[in-house]
C-alpha cells in the first residue's frame, strides 16, 4: 500500500509561550524537533512520500531541517485550524492510498510504531496510536463541580500518527465541512461520518510538546538516546 505522510507544522504555539517562535523548530537536545520527527518516517518503510505543511515564515528553516530526507518531500503552507492545515496537505497525497497524520510537535514517534498503525489502518480503514490514560478524569459543570467520573479503564489517551484510508478521509472531510465542524483531532471526522477508528496501543514517550515544561521533558528522552 502507498502511505504518504502528512506532517502538520503550522500552529501557532500559544501554549509555549514562545513568542511566535514555531516549537516544531526549536531544537532538543541540540536538534530541531521537525527534523527528529521526520527521521522517524524517512525510516518508515510504509511511508513513501511525505508533506510538510507549516507557516510560510517557516520554510527557509524548514528546508535546512529536512536536507537529510531522501523521500518525495514536499512542504506547503498550512491553514487557520488544525483540520484546514491536514486539508492542505491531503490534496497533495492524491497518488497515496492511506495518510499518515501526524503532528511535528511529537519527535519522539518511532519508526516501529508508525509501521503498526500503518498496518492496523490497512485492516481498519482508520487507526490511531493511543495510551490508556494515568490520570482519573472528572468532567466538570459549568459551576465548576464534579459532572461525571469515566471509568478510567475505558479512556485513552489519542495520539498520532493517525492513518486513514485517503478515500474514507476525504468523504469524512467533506461531511464535515458541509455541517461546518471544525475538529482538532482527526480521528473525529471519521467518527462523526459514522466510522470506526482502531486504537492502536502507542507508547507513553510520544509526547506533543505542547507548553514549556513539556521541553524539560524532551531534553531528558533526547538524553537517553
Ligand atoms: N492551524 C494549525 C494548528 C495546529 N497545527 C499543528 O498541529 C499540531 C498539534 O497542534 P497543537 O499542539 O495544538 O499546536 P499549536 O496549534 O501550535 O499549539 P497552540 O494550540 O498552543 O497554539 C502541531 O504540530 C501544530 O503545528 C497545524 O498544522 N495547523
Ligand atoms: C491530534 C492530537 O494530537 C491528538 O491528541 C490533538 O488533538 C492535537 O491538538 P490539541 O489542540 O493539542 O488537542
Amino acid at each position: 500500500m502507498k502511505t504518504a505522510a502528512i506532517l502538520v507544522a503550522a500552529g501557532s504555539s500559544a501554549r509555549m509561550k514562545s513568542g511566535g517562535a514555531s516549537k516544531t523548530m526549536m531544537e532538543i537536545g541540540g536538534e530541531p524537533v521537525l527534523s527528529r520527527t521526520l527521521r522517524a518516517f524517512e525510516n518508515a518503510a510504509c511511508i513513501s512520500k511525505i508533506v510538510i505543511v507549516a507557516r510560510a515564515c517557516d520554510f527557509d528553516a524548514i528546508q535546512k531541517a529536512s536536507a537529510f530526507v531522501t523521500k518525495p518531500l514536499t512542504i506547503t503552507e498550512g491553514g487557520k485550524e488544525r483540520q484546514d492545515s491536514v486539508s492542505n496537505g491531503a490534496a497533495l497525497c492524491g497518488d497515496a492510498e492511506y495518510i499518515a497524520v501526524h503532528d511535528a510537535a511529537r519527535p519522539f514517534i518511532t519508526p516501529e510504531e508508525i509501521e503498526t498503525v500503518c498496518a492496523d489502518a490497512e485492516k481498519y480503514g482508520a487507526a490511531t496510536l493511543a495510551v490508556p490514560v494515568k490520570d482519573t478524569i472528572k468532567v466538570a459543570a459549568a459551576d465548576g463541580t464534579v459532572c461525571a467520573t469515566p471509568e478510567r479503564s475505558t479512556l485513552r489517551a489519542i495520539q498520532t500518527p493517525q492513518v486513514f484510508r485517503l478515500s474514507l478521509y476525504k468523504e469524512a472531510l467533506c461531511l464535515a465541512k458541509n455541517a461546518g465542524k471544525q475538529y482538532t483531532d482527526d480521528c473525529q471526522l471519521i467518527e462523526a461520518a459514522g466510522g470506526k477508528v482502531y486504537l492502536t496501543p502507542g507508547d507513553y514517550k510520544n509526547i506533543k510538546i505542547t507548553t514549556p515544561e513539556d521541553l524539560l521533558v524532551a531534553e531528558a528522552f533526547a538524553a537517553e538516546k
